[in-house]
């Protein structure tokens, strides 16, 4: 039994998405825009390469989870999120905030020369090398090349994140049929805001939820593979809300 959305419902949802991301995005869309051909030069990519694994590591993780926190914000701000049970909120976070920062990541590539912003510049691929997780940052380059190549406008990638996270076919939710309700909801806004932008062919061009869903795996293998070679670190230095969301 479809369920029908008046224009009013429509726009009010468009609006709450919309507003979620704007608020909750960590780098501004317009200053990352004024910063894409501010690249690192080849001694500083070097200095990077030669530092021992672990600090950058440790850095990447900082970034990322300072990441993750502005996306459990976004979370917050979505209609209907606060209104499940906590169990489901967390659930729902889990499995979803990874798969956001990727999407949020294409927002700070720069596809013409395959650089991403971090730490103030754009840093090509190369720079992340002492890692020793070239196929995980490489799978996320290719992601964020695929994703630029949609040209995807805030609006739509606000949804896009919206439905990553509110995806009722997520394992271990207990009100399943709740999260049914608000992703239909944002599924009808979704396409009525394609249809009135003339944009629908994106959607047979977004990614496959399962390459979303492997490269977050190998997040967790590469963070596994990390925790063992330094316990020291990933013990204690994390910070809490890491440890939380994927220890
Ligand atoms: C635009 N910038 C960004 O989106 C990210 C998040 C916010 C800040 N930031 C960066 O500075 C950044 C940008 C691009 C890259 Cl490739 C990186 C490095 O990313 C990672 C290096 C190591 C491990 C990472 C892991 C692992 F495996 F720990 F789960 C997981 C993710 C997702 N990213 C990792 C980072 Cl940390």
């Amino acid at each position: 039994s479809e369920f029908v959305m008046s224009v009013t419902e429509l726009d009010l949802l468009i609006q709450n998405v919309v507003l979620a991301q704007g608020e909750t995005c960590r780098f501004r869309q317009e200053n990352l825009q004024v910063l894409r051909w501010e690249t690192y030069s080849p001694e500083e990519v070097l200095s990077f390469q030669q530092k021992p694994i672990d600090h950058i590591w440790e850095r990447c993780v900082c970034h990322v989870t300072e990441a993750i926190q502005y996306i459990v914000e976004f979370a917050k701000r979505l209609s209907g999120f606060m209104e499940l049970n906590p169990n489901d909120q967390i659930v729902l976070l889990k499995a979803g905030a990874m798969e956001v920062l990727l999407i949020r990541m294409s927002r700070a590539f720069n596809c013409y020369n395959s650089t991403v912003f971090f730490e103030g510049k754009y840093a090509p691929l190369e720079i992340f090398q002492s890692l020793g997780c070239s196929d995980l940052i490489g799978s996320m380059f290719d992601l964020c090349h695929s994703l630029c190549a949609l040209n995807l406008s805030e609006h739509e990638m606000a949804f896009i994140s919206s439905m990553i996270l509110l995806d009722p076919s997520r394992p271990w939710l207990q009100d399943k049929q709740k999260v049914e309700i608000l992703h239909k909801k944002l599924d009808h806004a979704f396409r009525y805001l394609l249809r009135t932008s003339l944009r629908e062919s994106i959607l047979t061009k977004l990614p496959q939820k399962g390459r979303l869903l492997s490269i977050c795996q190998l997040h967790m293998e590469k963070l596994n593979i990390f925790r063992q070679m330094y316990p020291g670190i990933a013990c204690e230095r994390f910070p809490p809300l890491y440890k939380e969301l994927f220890i």
